[in-house]
């Protein structure tokens, strides 16, 4: 069995004297990617936020290949975890290739130059995720998707043990969602990940964790969480598992026609 990189135990997290987060445990094994799942409001971003120290749980512990998360530096932390996080953030005055160099600022010293690998692996990044032609381009001006996929190219850039990625997929058109995911999982680092689309996830993790109201419901392999019962009883929707044609696990068919129900119930009411 591969060996735990980051371990999380009986994590609480209140505020403003409500649970947001509610005895979550879990662990992510080395190399792996782990689909974090979940309805609007669960508590995804939430607990990703913990995990990157950017939240303070109220309680429970979170230890990084075996040391408490508390007990890193800000740079150590940097050196071993990226994160893309779900809302791009402004970087006004940074070209693209700019905005990928800052993925190198853990690993350099105030006045250190950035060497003839440095750019290799600046360049290597911007092509893995296509945005060789847009290096020079503003980063302001790039489009969302194409934002997107420069904060996974730092992130490349900044080489971490460990990959945090809330939403990576939310401005992507659905040759880049498969196609960074594909990417994302061929680092071989491990991954963890919030993804809306239960049918990527399904494909492209080898373990989900789903949350409702802050509760880890399940978790496993595709095949355990994604049963139709557990997407009924948590997203309130109806629909059918089958086995996909290509890689076997879940493919998930929705019924429709919600609307219509709700009708039916306002006017018995
Ligand atoms: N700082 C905060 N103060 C108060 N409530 C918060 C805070 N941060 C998050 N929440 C609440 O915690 C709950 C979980 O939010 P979170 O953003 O973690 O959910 P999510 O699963 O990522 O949702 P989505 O899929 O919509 O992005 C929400 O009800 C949110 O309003």
């Amino acid at each position: 069995m591969s060996e735990s990189v980051l371990d999380v135990n009986h994590l609480f997290w209140q505020v403003e004297g409500k649970t947001i987060l509610a005895d979550i445990h879990f662990n992510l094994p080395q190399g792996q990617m782990l689909g974090l799942i979940g309805p609007n409001g669960a508590g995804k971003s939430s607990l990703l936020r913990c995990l990157y120290r950017y939240i303070l749980p109220s309680g429970g512990n979170i230890d990084l290949f075996g040391k408490d998360l508390t007990a890193y530096s800000p740079k150590a932390l940097a050196r071993t975890i990226a994160v893309v996080q779900q809302d791009t953030p402004h970087y006004f005055d940074l070209t693209t290739e700019q905005l990928v160099t800052m993925g190198l600022t853990p690993h350099k010293g105030l006045f250190d130059a950035t060497t003839s690998d440095d750019k290799a692996l600046i360049e290597q990044a911007l092509s893995k995720v296509g945005l060789i032609k847009h290096a020079h381009q503003p980063y302001e001006q790039l489009s969302g998707g194409e934002k997107q996929r420069a904060l996974i190219a730092r992130a490349i850039v900044q080489q971490p043990q460990i990959l945090i990625l809330d939403e990576p997929t939310n401005h992507l058109d659905i040759r880049y969602q498969i196609q960074i995911l594909e990417l994302v999982a061929s680092l071989g680092i491990s991954v963890i990940a919030s993804i809306h689309d239960l049918n990527l996830a399904s494909a492209m993790c080898d373990k989900l964790l789903l949350l409702d109201k802050g509760k880890l419901i399940a978790k496993g392999h595709p095949t355990q969480v994604l049963t139709e019962r557990q997407i009924s009883d948590v997203f309130g929707v109806c629909c059918e598992v089958n086995s996909h044609p290509q890689h076997h696990k879940p493919l998930i068919s929705y019924f429709y026609g919600y609307q219509t129900s709700n009708k039916e119930e306002i006017n018995h009411d």
